[in-house]
């Protein structure tokens, strides 16, 4: 297979143990080429366990993880080439301009000069926030700073994009605005992405979906087949459900599967 075909993201029978805690348990995964992919699971699941397998934050020692076919354990350089992540806290240095965060993240990666002022400016196009160049991050929502993050990540071009819970604790427009714009990212650059959430109403429909609980995964398909099919519009001209009975539905089916309590998965 030559790394145009391969899968962005392949997990294979991966587990971690964190001294007596198994955090992850035999968890497979793939995230195709140029799609979005879901990871949902309650607090503790393991999701953030398994991004810093993915990000080679730890390093794998039962399984294996492939970025566009390359092995993260044998080829990290050519396997991190392709990766961009967001991470659950915020990591952009508050007293620094957006220009300056990007570029310092830039230089990590050997960019410089004319091609780099061309990437951020087309960056912060894509993102919203072409405007606050020169801003401070301080003065930023929480919401622009997390778009500021998500520039930040695909500066290196990568083909694969990991967020981690990218929306916890922003107001919903924030959340919205950034759902969006990942989602536009998938269609329109061609990026492959794993969400991951415990937030229902950022999955449609028909996204593929793994739900992660206890470490294990527990159910993959579209939401609307883990939700039992009650997701998608009904086939006979009925009107489609509307969004929050969708996300009720999928919230529903979660809790049966994992047992979550409400406080828990929203
Ligand atoms: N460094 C660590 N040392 C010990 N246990 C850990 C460590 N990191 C995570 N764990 C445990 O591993 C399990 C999975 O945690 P993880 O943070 O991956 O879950 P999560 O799905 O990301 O949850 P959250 O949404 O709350 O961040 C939990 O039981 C957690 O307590």
């Amino acid at each position: 297979m030559n790394d145009q075909e391969a899968p962005a993201l392949e997990i294979r029978a991966v587990s971690h143990a964190f001294g007596p805690r198994r955090a992850l348990d035999d968890v497979s995964l793939t995230v195709p080429a140029g799609r979005f992919v879901a990871l949902l699971g309650p607090n503790g699941a393991g999701k953030t366990t398994l991004f810093s397998l993915a990000t080679r934050l730890y390093s794998t020692r039962e399984g294996a993880v492939r970025i566009f076919g390359h092995d993260l354990a044998r080829a990290p350089s050519a396997a991190l080439a392709e990766l961009g992540v967001v991470f659950q806290s915020r990591t952009l240095d508050l007293d620094l301009t957006v220009s300056q965060n990007l570029a310092y993240h830039a230089a990590l990666h050997g960019l410089a000069g004319r091609p780099l002022k061309a990437r951020i400016s087309a960056l912060l196009h894509l993102v919203g926030l072409a405007d606050r160049l020169n801003e401070k991050v301080r003065t930023l929502s929480g919401g622009q700073a997390r778009r500021v993050e998500i520039a930040r990540a695909l500066i290196h071009r990568p083909r694969l994009l990991l967020l981690d819970e990218a929306t916890v604790g922003l107001d919903l427009a924030s959340r919205a605005a950034i759902v969006d714009i990942v989602r536009k990212l998938v269609v329109e650059e061609g990026l492959a992405v794993l969400w991951a959430t415990h937030i229902f109403d950022e999955v449609h429909p028909q996204d593929e979906i793994y739900v992660l609980d206890k470490g294990r995964i527990i159910a993959h398909g579209s939401a609307d087949e883990v939700a039992g099919g009650h997701l998608a519009p009904a086939r006979t001209g009925a009107e489609p459900p509307a969004p929050e009975g969708a996300t009720a539905a999928l919230e529903a089916a979660f809790r049966a599967m994992t047992g979550a309590r409400a406080e828990d998965a929203a």
